[in-house]
C-alpha cells in the first residue's frame, strides 16, 4: 500500500490561496462574528492570536450544527469569538445553553459585552475562574453534547478527567480539543522544525503530548486527531 501524503500543499502561497478556496466556500460566518474578531484584533493587538482562525470558526460552526447540539461547554472563552460561533450554531433551537469558562476578567467582560450585542446572552453564560475548580460546579447544568477545550494545556488531562468523571459530557457526546499538534512540535521539536525556537509552543509540548496519548489509549472515548488548523484531537465519549 502507498503511503499516505503528510504534506497537502506544496507552499505558503499555495496554503494560503486553498484556505481562502476553502473559507470562501465553507459555511460563512455571520458579519457580527468577523466584527468582533476584528474589534478583538484592534484592542489585543499580537493576544488575538489566541482566537481560533477564521477557518477553524467556519468548522465549528458546521460541526455543532451538524452534530445536533444542544448545550456545549467551552473551557477558554477569552474574547468570545469561539462562543459566538457556537451561538450562531445554536440560534433557534430551543433549550440551548452554551456556558464558557474563562479565567481573566478582562477578556471576560469583552466577551460578556459582545454575547450582549448579539443578543444572546439569554442562553450564553461566562463562568468566571480557574476551570479545575470552576467545572465541578457545573453538574446541575450537565451533561453537554459538545465540549472545547482550547484554555490553558497544562490543564488539559485535569480538564478532560474532571468532564468525563463528573458526567458533563453526554455518552455518544464529542469533546474537541485544540492546538493538540502545536504546530508539529509535538512529533518534532528539534531545529529540523521552524518552531523549534518558540520557547512558549515549546513548553507545552510535554503536556500535549501526555494529553494525545491518554485520550489514544483512554477505554472510555475513541479519538480521531484531525491534523488541520494546531491539530484538534476529537474524542467520542463511549
Ligand atoms: C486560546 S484562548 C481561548 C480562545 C477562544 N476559544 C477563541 O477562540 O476566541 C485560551 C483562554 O484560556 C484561558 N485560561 C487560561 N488558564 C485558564 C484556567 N486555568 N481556567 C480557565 N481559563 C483559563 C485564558 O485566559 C485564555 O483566554
Amino acid at each position: 500500500m502507498k503511503d499516505e501524503i503528510a504534506v497537502i500543499y506544496p507552499n505558503e502561497a499555495i496554503s494560503t490561496a486553498v484556505l481562502k478556496y476553502c473559507r470562501e466556500r465553507s459555511l460563512p460566518l455571520p458579519d457580527h462574528i468577523h466584527r468582533h474578531a476584528e474589534l478583538t484584533e484592534k484592542q489585543l493587538g499580537d493576544k488575538s492570536e489566541m482566537m481560533v482562525s477564521r477557518l477553524q470558526a467556519q468548522y465549528l460552526l458546521w460541526t455543532a450544527r451538524s452534530f445536533g447540539a444542544k448545550k456545549i461547554l467551552e473551557v477558554g472563552c477569552f474574547t468570545g469569538f469561539s462562543a459566538l460561533t457556537f451561538a450562531e450554531a445554536l440560534k433557534g433551537v430551543e433549550g440551548a445553553k452554551i456556558v464558557t469558562m474563562d479565567i481573566n476578567p478582562e477578556t471576560g467582560a469583552i466577551a460578556r459585552q459582545a454575547f450582549k450585542t448579539a443578543g444572546v446572552d439569554g442562553f450564553v453564560e461566562l463562568v468566571l475562574g480557574p476551570a479545575d475548580q470552576t467545572l465541578t460546579d457545573l453538574v446541575p447544568q450537565g451533561p453537554f453534547d459538545l465540549v472545547f477545550l482550547d484554555a490553558n494545556k497544562e490543564g488539559y488531562i485535569t480538564y478532560f478527567n474532571k468532564i468525563l468523571e463528573l458526567g458533563l459530557v453526554r455518552k455518544g457526546g464529542i469533546l474537541i480539543a485544540d492546538n493538540v499538534l502545536k504546530k508539529g512540535l509535538v512529533v518534532d521539536a528539534t531545529e529540523n522544525n521552524p518552531s523549534f525556537s518558540d520557547s512558549y509552543a515549546t513548553s507545552k509540548v510535554p503536556y500535549l503530548k501526555d494529553f494525545n496519548d491518554l485520550v489514544a489509549s483512554d477505554k472510555r472515548v475513541e479519538t480521531f486527531i484531525l491534523p488541520v488548523f494546531d491539530g484538534l484531537a476529537l474524542v467520542r465519549v463511549l
